[in-house]
């Protein structure tokens, strides 16, 4: 009986139109049967792995049939790809993570083993293969060792099939011949049935049967003593060098004819395809539908074990997940918001040159006789109305000197009085608007600030005018007149929400939360899902008989898990140790983080469909960032944007759940308010937006 057979089987890299396509597989037959050893052999580049992967249901043939123990990989109940196959890729595809023992119960367990029958699996395994100590990691496991515990996953659950895909490269001769042996014997008293590719030619005469591939077309399927036999050599090398010169040109020749006819053939076929090719289509999409909502215990417990031991074996990845965010954190509520210290503020006082005699509290006090107000050198009065939080006060000489300092960037602005100052103050007192116009400018303070660094301006600005109002304020008490003489005709009652006391922090900090729990999701599930790829482990658990949708379910619970710690660790943070006040309730303002996290998470796994590198992956990750943050609403009010921008950032993640987040925390709204449960609203679309966009794509690249 086959255990294996391929008929016509066509297949190609590329789109279909594309001239250039690249054809791997040129209308190959290949029969492998029961109870033997099928060694296929072939140069590099020859299209022996994508045969394989073909075989083992990991890729479809574009033409062709297969059939793999009676049934067509991939359709529903056929078990392959699945526990009826076992498969050793040529990369180690293992999870570096894992210990020995680990590894090997994560796919007994994928095949569905029981525990008991697990471990003595394993212990038979591990005798049998000289397999390193059950603790040990695989990562600090040789190559030759790593190969040995791979090829050992692939013979756990005991399959019917063993493809393997040069399992032998790389180890001593020894271990090359002990694993030969152990293939013999287990072909000889069982049904089982081997595929074996290899780059040592001559290992292949252990084989029952060798198929030579070159360039995509099977030259010869035999057993290598007739091979030897019919080409007149000792060796099988020397047998197929022979015929590869004799197929040589006629090959070439064949070859350009059938993919022309192959190109046209295949075209034709697109339209009308074989039934049961047809056929195939069907079962395979009822087989996803299947396998979407068909899970068992010991398939999740492998996988959820495997992504678990994954993080917490990996220091930076813990690292990165928890005290990441309370580094960020107090980053930004350390650097972020607060008052600008030690800066220098250079003083020319024209009216008393001597600053020292300004301390001097009789020549500086407002003296009241006669009904008159006397002033005198009252710019000293002003100048102590500066407090030292403004920063440090330098006396300059002229305003040329303070201009030349503040040029330098030694301060950061100047403050000028005339010589007349308070007599011309005094006049204004006196004489209201009948005093000289003279008067009115002397009495002026000229300010000259460096407006290059606005944040610093706009402090020293409000600082200023706020010494002259509790100057002057102090002024009119001692002459007798009233305070409200001093104030602008403007009131600033009590304010509707928040305080005019509030920080720029306050306002940017939801946004800066939000971003932080969205990218951290997102860097953490393309670093995973890239890394699982890159390094076979993916493609291997596929085959292997789990589901995309198993996988993904796996990654969503572990990654739920720790994004509602990492949010219930991020309030807890901000409210202890920064003190942020949250006047509605913490429970919205979780869940709201938690969706967010979620969003960003199924971003990074849309990022990791299209991305093949981390490399790749991490420029979109930066270049959705950027204009993400910048177009939020966090660094700047939407209203400053022209309107087709505003309307567009309106729809971003971020913006208006930030604002439902700042909403909760500043006015106390519940989420009955629609402006808090529109960022839900907003959230929840974007999760399912992303879901449908990466469903969509794993579809396509399956
Ligand atoms: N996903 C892919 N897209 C495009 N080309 C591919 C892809 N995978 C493989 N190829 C190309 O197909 C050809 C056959 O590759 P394959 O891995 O099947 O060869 P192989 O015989 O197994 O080689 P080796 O012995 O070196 O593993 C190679 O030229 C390879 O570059």
């Amino acid at each position: 009986m086959a255990a294996v057979e391929v008929h016509n089987g066509y297949k190609y890299y590329g789109q279909l139109n594309d001239p250039n396509k690249k054809i791997i597989l040129n209308y190959i037959n290949m029969k492998v049967m029961a109870g033997s050893i099928y060694g296929l052999l072939g140069a590099s580049g020859c299209g022996k792995t994508t045969l394989l992967s073909c075989i083992v249901g990991q890729r479809q043939l574009n033409d062709g049939k297969i059939k793999v123990l009676g049934q067509i990989p991939g359709s529903p109940g056929s078990g392959i790809p699945g526990p009826r196959i076992g498969f050793m890729p040529q990369e180690i595809a293992l999870v570096e993570e894992m210990t020995v023992e680990e590894t090997l119960y994560y796919f007994g367990r994928i095949y569905g083993l029981k525990e008991r029958c697990l471990k003595e699996r394993y212990n038979v395994l591990l005798e049998l293969l000289d397999l390193p100590s059950s603790t040990q990691l695989i990562k600090f496991c040789s190559g030759g060792q790593q190969r040995r515990v791979s090829f050992a996953c692939a013979l756990v659950h005991d399959p019917e099939l063993l493809i393997l895909d040069e399992p032998t490269v790389g180890l001593d001769p020894i271990l090359r011949e002990k694993i030969w042996t152990f293939l013999i014997e287990k072909t000889r008293n069982s049904k089982v049935a081997v595929v074996i590719t290899t780059h040592y030619v001559e290992e292949a005469r252990q084989a029952n049967c060798v198929g030579l591939m070159r360039n995509g077309i099977l030259l010869a399927e035999d057993s290598p003593k007739n091979l030897m036999l019919r080409f007149e050599t000792n060796t099988i090398e020397d047998a197929f060098l022979c015929l590869c010169q004799k197929q040589g040109v006629s090959e070439e020749v064949e070859r350009k004819l059938s993919k022309r006819s192959s190109f046209v053939l295949a075209a034709e076929k697109e339209d009308i395809r074989d039934a049961s090719f047809q056929e195939q289509d069907v079962n395979k999409s009822s087989a996803k539908r299947e396998k979407l909502f068909y899970t068992t215990q010991s398939r999740m417990k492998a996988l959820m074990i495997k992504n678990l031991v994954q993080l917490v074996r990996q220091p930076s990845g813990m690292v990165f997940l928890f005290l990441f965010p309370i580094i960020q954190l107090t980053c930004f509520y350390l650097a972020i918001g607060n008052n600008p210290m030690d800066l220098k503020i250079g003083i020319v006082n024209a009216e008393v040159p001597d600053s020292s005699t300004c301390f001097n509290d009789s020549l500086t006090t407002t003296i009241l006789y006669s009904d008159r107000c006397h002033l005198n050198n009252i710019s000293c009065r002003y100048i102590q109305e500066l407090k030292p939080d403004l920063g440090k006060k330098i006396y300059f000489d002229t305003t040329d000197e303070a201009l030349y300092a503040a040029k330098k960037t030694n301060i950061v602005g100047f403050i000028y009085f005339s010589s007349n100052f308070s007599k011309s103050m005094q006049d204004i007192l006196e004489f209201g608007r009948l005093a000289e116009e003279q008067s009115f400018l002397s009495s002026e303070l000229a300010v000259r600030i460096d407006m290059s660094d606005q944040q610093i301006a706009f402090f020293v600005e409000r600082r200023l005018r706020e010494a002259y109002k509790n100057f002057v304020e102090n002024l009119m008490q001692d002459c007798g007149l009233p305070k409200s003489l001093a104030n602008l005709p403007i009131r600033f009652e009590k304010p509707i929400f928040g305080s005019y006391n509030d920080e720029y922090r306050k306002y940017i900090a939801p946004g800066v939360v939000m971003t932080m729990v969205f990218f951290l999701a997102t860097l953490i599930t393309t670093a995973v899902f890239i890394t699982e790829r890159s390094d076979g482990v993916w493609d291997r658990t596929l085959i292997a008989g789990i589901s995309t949708s198993e996988m993904l379910i796996a990654h969503i619970m572990l990654q739920s898990v720790i994004m509602i710690l990492q949010c219930l660790e991020i309030v807890v943070y901000i409210s202890l140790v920064f003190n942020t006040q949250n006047n509605g309730n913490n429970f919205t303002v979780i869940a709201l983080l938690v969706l967010t996290g979620f969003s960003g998470m199924l971003f990074g796994l849309l990022i990791s469909v299209y991305c093949k590198t981390h490399t790749m992956a991490n420029f979109v990750a930066t270049g959705a960032f950027y204009p993400m943050i910048m177009l939020c609403g966090l660094l700047w009010p939407l209203e400053g944007m022209p309107e087709l921008l505003r309307r567009v950032a309106l729809a971003f993640p971020f913006t208006i759940p930030t604002v439902s987040v700042r909403n909760i925390l500043e006015k106390g709204w519940s989420i009955q308010n629609s402006q808090v449960y529109n960022g839900f609203i907003i959230m929840l679309l974007w999760i399912s937006a992303l879901f449908c966009c990466c469903v969509v794509g794993l579809r396509r690249k399956m």
